[in-house]
């Protein structure tokens, strides 16, 4: 499978490493990026031809599948580009900065006729998860009523802003709890406490995210961006007759000097190193087989739809619903 990847800023060249590396079937035959710099530097790296912009690598006739790995506000046109080119495309998360962009994107791809979109959630592919997946589905822990949810970055550079917790980093609870709760979110409310010191001044955080799906369960996620001690993911489910609860990494134990302690994962690309190379190996996987098959574009809709009303809850504290329609039949699984 010929890849075409478009942004080559971090995650780009990451997801490009690993798609001319450690993924089989599958190389990277383009790149390209506004920073002509950057593409050029990645493009020698995996050994990959640098197309002058998004718009002709996506048209470039190597070029069978595409990955987006440009900034969230770009997202939206690089992937309606792909589905009128009749091209599968794997776009970083957030799908959309916007819901309303994000409906287009479903529009085009119904109107097109099978499912092109596949959108990077990574945790779907994280092995603690899957294990709190299987839980769940097996009734370990009988009907889930709550979720208590922390996302803590050690710390954000002073790009990051108020809306971006909600927008770039919740989304990831939001959409992994739609998967593992297998129901939409109704209502969203932003708890604001006092903000850390060690944060830059325009920067609202931490900011407390309070859901309740459908049928009532209650989600809690604690987003703290500059927690300074680590990259801390932390995900319990309580059920009607048990909890289950998203394990650590392992790690060695360490005895010593009086303590057992064991040292806790400092940055996410080693916290979900595994999930992102199995991310798109089973992506790689599907095409071959003939259609994406992970998160969908209804899936990064849906989650845009909830931390656009996660933004609005902060600045006015209201309780907003989420508007969201029925869920096409396209996208039933
Ligand atoms: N799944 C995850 O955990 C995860 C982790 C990191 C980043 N991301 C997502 O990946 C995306 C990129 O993040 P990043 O950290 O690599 O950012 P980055 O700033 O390091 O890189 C973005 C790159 O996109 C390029 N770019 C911007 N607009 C473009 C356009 N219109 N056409 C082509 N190139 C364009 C920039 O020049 C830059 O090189 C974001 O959507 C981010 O949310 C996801
Ligand atoms: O783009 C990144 C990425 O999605 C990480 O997984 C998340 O922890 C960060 O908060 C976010 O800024």
């Amino acid at each position: 499978m010929k890849i075409g990847l478009i942004g080559t800023g971090w995650i780009g060249e990451e997801h490009a490493r690993r798609l001319s590396g450690r993924i089989s079937g599958a190389e990277v035959a383009a790149v390209s990026d506004i920073d002509p710099e950057r593409a050029a530097a990645v493009a020698k790296a995996v050994g990959a031809r640098v197309a002058a912009d998004a718009d002709r690598l996506i048209a470039d006739p190597e070029v069978e599948a595409v990955v987006v790995a440009s900034w969230g506000p770009a997202h939206a046109g690089q992937v309606l580009a792909c589905i009128a080119a009749g091209k599968p495309v794997f776009c970083e998360k957030p799908l959309t900065t916007e819901a309303a962009d994000g409906l287009r994107i479903l529009e085009a791809e119904q109107a097109h006729g099978k499912r092109l979109v596949q959108v990077g959630f990574m945790r779907r592919y994280d092995a603690g998860y899957r294990q709190i997946k299987a839980v769940l589905d097996a009734g370990g822990v009988g009907t889930p009523l709550m979720a208590h949810c922390a996302h803590r970055n050690p710390t954000q550079p002073e790009s990051y802003h108020s809306d971006k917790p909600m927008v770039d980093t919740a989304v990831h609870e939001i959409d992994v709890l739609r998967w593992l709760l297998g129901e939409e979110f109704a209502t969203v409310q932003v708890v604001v406490p006092r903000s850390t010191a060690k944060r830059y001044p325009h920067l609202v955080d931490p900011q407390i995210l309070l859901l309740e799906t459908e049928s009532g369960a209650r989600v809690d996620v604690e987003v703290f961006v500059n927690c300074q001690y680590g990259y801390d993911i932390q995900c319990e489910i309580v059920g009607e007759t048990g909890t289950v609860r998203l394990p650590d990494p392992a790690a060695p134990l360490v005895r010593s000097g009086g303590r057992a302690a064991y040292p806790l994962v400092q940055d996410f690309p080693s916290r979900f190193a595994d999930a992102f190379d199995t991310e798109l190996q089973e992506w790689v996987d599907a095409l071959h087989a003939g259609l994406p098959a992970g998160p969908s574009a209804w899936d990064g809709y849906a989650a845009t739809v909830v931390t656009n009303a996660a933004v609005e809850a902060r600045r006015t504290g209201a309780i907003v619903p989420v508007d969201l329609p029925a869920r096409p039949d396209f996208y039933k699984e």
